[in-house]
């Protein structure tokens, strides 16, 4: 197997799609899914390079994996439902802090998923939209997070993070809706993301691997009788 020159890892609750999003994007389709254990991933061919993309767990169970799936992601994509504020709150409070291993110059995406289930009812009426009965949504829900909280969120990240807002991808830009069921937006989220990950991929090859020292290849110089001298 090729090795990957870069690091996407999908994080957030449980629930909240990212598995079925990863399908959506490699499969092109929308199946069942079975709530992840631990993590696994995709490659995918971007260009000249090969990017992994991470699929984890949103079990509290498996939290403390989430901070090694990170570690050296040049973008992690924060996963949330459009119907649970409770899903962008985690994100702030349990996810955010695993992402410290992630690169320095690490991309960050925010992405409420599941808007095939909510209604555009509660936008102010548009005189370029026909009016939607109020049968027509009646199946559906009223969205419960809002891009703006999105967007909020994304300014805490630069906070924590130190980021300037200029020197950065706007909020804007970095906000996404999508549906897994039905495809909405998922392509262009996914893509998005690889192009951005590109110039953090080069220079990560060009610095070559991270300096670390193995502990375990240390072996203490042997004494020699005759000491230092020698
Ligand atoms: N309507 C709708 N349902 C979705 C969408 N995405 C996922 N689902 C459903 O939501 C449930 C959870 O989806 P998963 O993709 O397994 O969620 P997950 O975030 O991977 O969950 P964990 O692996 O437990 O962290 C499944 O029943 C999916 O079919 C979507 O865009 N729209
Ligand atoms: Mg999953």
């Amino acid at each position: 197997m090729k090795k990957p020159d870069g690091k996407v890892v999908l994080l957030g609750d449980m629930n909240v799609g990212k598995t079925s999003l990863l399908h959506r994007y490699m499969e092109k389709r929308f199946q069942e899914t079975v709530s992840t254990v631990g993590g696994a991933f995709y490659l995918k061919q971007w260009g000249p390079y090969n990017i992994s993309i991470w699929d984890t767990a949103g079990r509290e169970q498996f939290h403390g994996l989430g901070s090694m799936y990170c570690r050296g992601a040049a973008a992690v994509i924060l996963t949330y439902d459009v119907n649970s504020l409770q899903s962008l709150t985690e994100l702030e409070e349990r996810f955010l802090a695993l992402t410290d291993s992630a690169s320095a110059d690490c991309i960050f995406a925010i992405v409420g998923n599941k808007v095939d289930l909510t209604d555009d009812c509660a936008l102010p009426p548009d005189e370029n939209r026909p009016e939607k009965s109020v049968a027509s949504c009646s199946s559906k829900v009223r969205k419960q997070v809002c891009a703006e909280d999105a967007i909020a969120l994304y300014k805490k990240i630069l906070k924590y993070k130190m980021l300037d807002e200029k020197d950065v991808p706007a909020a804007e830009k970095m906000c996404f809706e999508t549906s897994a069921k039905t495809g909405y937006k998922v392509d262009y989220l996914f893509e998005t993301v690889f192009d951005m990950v590109v110039p953090i991929i080069v220079r990560q090859k060009a610095e070559g691997p991270p300096q670390t020292v193995d502990i375990t290849d240390y072996k203490p110089a042997k004494r020699t009788k005759s000491g230092c001298c020698a």
